[in-house]
């Protein structure tokens, strides 16, 4: 694994043996967001007329830094969901990525698409906290986790009612998928260098069956790289930093989604 997973791998364990001496799994099942019914992010992206975006909040990230330090989450949020983004992605990891205690909890107050909780997940006891924080779909890193990790944590994810997006960026991680797995996320970014390479990723999800929704991660910047990744077998784009580098993300997201349309428009 590499440095910065293997950082942020330790101090999510500490985190978790933390919160699991403040909240049993029994508290979380009392929390009211528990038995609420969630949104199926796989219908939003399915649907007619549908962007595929998945619009991410994110204030700073541990490879860029500061991107958007003192955004307000919900004028963004508000304006994604405006904008027709199909699932919006909320980073809730406060030390690398500089979410706050009450991002994901306005979020779902002022959201009515499916909300993914983006974060590292490496034990069960977080798949029960992102159903009681009111999250729709999980992320689950292949990178961190083992087969039976996956396998486990995504069949609970299930049980609980949510869906389950894969990140996997490399061919050695493709048996990490399971049938408890919904979409199947490809990181652009290789984790070693940062670089970005679209073709890698096309390659990669050639090898994933059709049966999953695949999902484009990161360093997407413009409607050409959509238009590629389409015509290449993706159905979602999952974007952070290209809306939240401007001082209006929502902005840049309804301009994003509108060029698109025109494009697909004329290309029928
Ligand atoms: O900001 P970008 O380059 O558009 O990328 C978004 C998203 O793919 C990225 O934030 C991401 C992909 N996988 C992750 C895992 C954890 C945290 C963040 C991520």
């Amino acid at each position: 694994m590499h440095d910065i997973l293997q950082t942020i791998v330790e101090q999510k364990h500490k985190e978790v043996e933390f919160l699991q001496s403040q909240y049993s799994i029994a508290d979380l099942k009392q929390q009211k967001h528990f038995q609420r019914a969630c949104y199926s992010a796989k219908s939003a992206i399915n649907k007619e007329k549908a962007s595929g975006i998945i619009a991410e909040f994110k204030r700073q990230s541990p490879k860029k830094g500061p991107i958007n330090p003192n955004a307000n989450i919900k004028p963004v949020l508000e304006s994604y969901q405006q904008a027709n983004a199909s699932v919006i992605s909320v980073l809730t990891d406060k030390y690398f990525f500089g979410a706050k205690d009450s991002d994901f909890e306005n979020a779902r107050a002022c959201l009515s698409i499916p909300l993914l909780r983006k974060d590292f997940l490496v034990h069960p006891y977080q798949v029960y906290q992102s159903k009681a924080m009111g999250a729709d779909l999980i992320l689950l890193i292949a990178a961190i986790l083992t087969i039976d990790e996956v396998k486990t944590m995504s069949q609970l994810a299930k049980e609980l009612g949510m869906e389950v997006l894969l990140e996997i960026h490399d061919e050695s991680e493709l048996n990490h998928i399971n049938s408890h797995i919904d979409l199947v996320g490809i990181n652009n970014r290789n984790l070693k260098d940062f670089s970005v390479d679209l073709n890698h990723s096309i390659k990669l999800s050639e090898q994933i069956p059709d049966s999953f929704i695949k999902v484009a991660e990161s360093g997407i910047s413009g409607t050409e790289d959509i238009q590629f990744l389409k015509t290449n077998g993706f159905q979602a784009f999952l974007i952070g930093e290209y809306f939240m580098k401007h001082e209006h993300p929502g902005q840049a997201c309804s301009d994003l989604i509108m060029q698109i349309s025109k494009k697909d428009k004329s290309c029928k």
